[in-house]
């Protein structure tokens, strides 16, 4: 079926991929090449889709290794469908009435989402509807008009169906945020902080840090790793007493953001190897280096690499018993990583260890108490409550003594853990040339796959 058939038009969308290279970048998709769609006019097109063969102008990038070349020209021989069905359906994105359903939702939803909120919702719908600013800038004491100004001024030449998508996300994050009070946590609607992934609000010494891509199940795109970073290093400096890492949604974390593959540079997948190892890097050194007490919540399973420098470094990680924790490398073709090389065998035992990170066996939260994973599990229908409950008597200690004690404890081991985190990055980067990892994201990514 081409692209303008029925059946492109019914299925759902997939994620666009950031860059990774610049720290809080605007989206790759911002800039991309335009398609045209079946029903929602003109699209963004994805950038790796021209790394794909079989399509008009589609070519394989320089600096391809073989293995990936052998692999794509395979995949236009026997995979052809499978390819053109994943470009269609990221290629097709928010369409107008996937955005009439936003601003209906906005005006139903039950709590009022902060000023800051609203200011980002005003300056998406204006920039969907009328593209880039084109108001005179109101005067200094005008502060209302100014902060909206501001706020669409923002946006710069966003285009049009990147700021309806944008819109459309936001009101379906705060939809299942506001909406859902099983899942919100004390204090989320308080502050909102600007961040595109993550909501972060401190209150009664407790800074808390949640994924919020609910409907992506948390996860971890290159926008949210840095966001992840930068709140740490924000809450690390903040008045806070402890700091708290959760998600939003039914899924603490999915992991990696299986899309983050498919964003090639100019310099080839060898460069996208290269710049992952650089950000993974980065992003566990966060862990390994933060002072203060953090505090892994999770009532809902977490999959992926999240849960190793969260369950590696914590605290203390708190889990409802429906949560479970998965750690799937080899089924990605992929090796460890978040050091959970070194502290998963150190916490569980050898044989344990290898049970999670070599074959894969996901552990419920009872088990993964009983390995020394988690520090303690709370039934789900009480979980929040027990846990803020500890929480804010935990956030009353003396917050010096807290940071030294934790300092004591972990510093012995600061040096040994970068120096993992640095060959697992590069063990890694290998990894991701290889045909096993190539063909399980594409495994996934074509639907053909689940973990
Ligand atoms: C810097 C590099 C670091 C490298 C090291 C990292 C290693 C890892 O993290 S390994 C783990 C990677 N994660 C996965 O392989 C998980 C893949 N996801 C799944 O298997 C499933 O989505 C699920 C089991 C997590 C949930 O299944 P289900 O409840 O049926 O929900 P959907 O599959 O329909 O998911 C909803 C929506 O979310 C998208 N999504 C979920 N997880 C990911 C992901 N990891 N990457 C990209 N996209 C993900 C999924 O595609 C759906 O999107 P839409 O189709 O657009 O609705």
């Amino acid at each position: 079926m081409g692209p303008e058939g029925s059946g492109w038009a019914r299925r759902k969308v997939r994620a666009v991929v950031l860059c990774p290279q610049s720290p809080r970048s605007p989206p790759a998709f911002a800039h991309a090449p335009i398609l045209r769609g079946p029903d929602s006019g003109r699209v963004s097109r994805p950038s790796w889709a021209r790394w794909f063969p079989g399509h008009p102008g589609l070519h394989f990038p320089a600096g391809l290794p073989l293995g990936w070349k052998a692999l794509l020209a395979k995949s236009e021989v026997i995979s052809f469908p499978v390819v053109q069905l994943h470009l269609n359906r990221t290629a097709m994105r928010a369409s107008q009435k996937d955005f009439e359903n936003a601003m209906n939702q906005v005006k139903l939803l039950k709590k009022d989402p902060g000023n800051e909120v609203k200011l980002k919702l005003y300056s998406l719908y204006k920039q969907a509807t009328e593209g880039p600013c084109n108001m005179p800038k109101p005067g200094v004491f005008d502060l209302i008009n100014k902060a909206k100004w501001d706020a669409w001024n923002a946006l710069g030449s966003l285009p049009k169906e990147t700021a309806r998508q944008n819109y459309v996300d936001l009101v379906s994050s705060l939809s299942s945020s506001l909406e859902s009070s099983s899942q919100v946590e004390p204090g989320t609607d308080r502050k909102s902080t600007g961040y595109e992934t993550l909501m972060v609000t401190s209150e009664d010494g407790i800074t808390k840090i949640m994924l919020n891509r609910p409907t992506k199940k948390n996860a971890l795109n290159v926008e949210m790793y840095h966001e992840i970073m930068h709140a740490l290093k924000a809450a690390s400096k903040d008045d806070s007493a402890i700091t708290v890492l959760t998600g939003n949604g039914d899924y603490y974390s999915s992991g990696n953001d299986l899309t983050n593959f498919t964003d090639i540079p100019p310099g080839g997948v060898e460069e996208k190897a290269k710049n992952g190892a650089v950000l993974l890097r980065e992003f566990v050194g966060c862990f390994i280096d933060f002072p203060k007490p953090l505090i892994a919540s999770g009532q809902c399973p977490a999959l992926g690499h999240l849960p190793s420098p969260s369950l590696g470094y914590s605290i203390a990680v708190y889990a409802s018993d429906r949560a479970t924790f998965h750690t799937p490398f080899s089924h990605l073709g992929q090796s460890p990583e978040g050091c959970s090389s070194y502290t998963f065998p150190k916490i569980m035992s050898p044989a344990k260890a290898t049970e999670m990170l070599v074959f894969g066996k996901k552990l419920t939260a009872g088990e993964a108490c009983a390995q020394g994973l988690v520090t303690e599990v709370f039934p789900d229908s009480t979980f929040q409550k027990e846990v803020w409950t500890r929480l804010k008597a935990f956030a009353k200690l003396p917050p010096n003594a807290m940071r030294i004690s934790k300092e004591i404890i972990r510093n012995r081991e600061k040096e040994k853990l970068h120096a993992v985190n640095a060959e697992e990055c590069s063990v890694l980067q290998g990894r991701w040339l290889s045909d096993e990892c190539m063909n399980a994201v594409v495994n996934f990514l074509s639907r053909k796959s689940k973990l």
